[in-house]
């Protein structure tokens, strides 16, 4: 999947996860989510097209992508523990990590 599939994905889960009361299916879409912020970190978005892997704003937008995955971790865990109503309160993080990096990349 390229960057914008990735996205996409990201989109898709998020929303199904935030609609859904069943544990296991809150797990499946973590585990797409997960998937998806990972692989986006091989792609540079279209405003970085060129820029060298070292490059400041590259690691940045790497960094953007790692915060998404730290937090996916911590919503993983409330659901595995059966806290799927802390999870969904917890997971207002993924909207403002998303926010915050569509800013400064998107
Ligand atoms: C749950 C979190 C996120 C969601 C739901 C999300 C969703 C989306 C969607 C729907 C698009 C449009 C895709 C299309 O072209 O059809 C997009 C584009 C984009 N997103 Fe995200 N995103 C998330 C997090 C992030 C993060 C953390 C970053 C960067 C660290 C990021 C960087 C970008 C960039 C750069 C584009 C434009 C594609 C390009 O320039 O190549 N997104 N995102």
């Amino acid at each position: 999947a390229d960057l914008e599939a990735n996205m996409k994905t990201l989109a898709k889960s998020t929303k199904a996860f935030a609609e859904t009361m069943d544990v296991d299916k809150a797990k499946q879409q973590l585990v797409l989510m997960r998937e998806a912020a990972v692989s986006s970190k091989q792609y540079l978005p279209h405003r970085l097209e060129g820029l060298p892997s070292e490059n400041v704003k590259v690691k940045e937008y790497q960094a953007g992508l790692d915060q998404l995955v730290a937090e996916i971790d911590k919503v993983t865990v409330l659901v595995e523990q059966g806290q799927l109503d802390q999870a969904k309160a917890e997971a207002i993080n993924l909207v403002k990590i998303r926010n915050e990096n569509h800013k400064k990349f998107r």
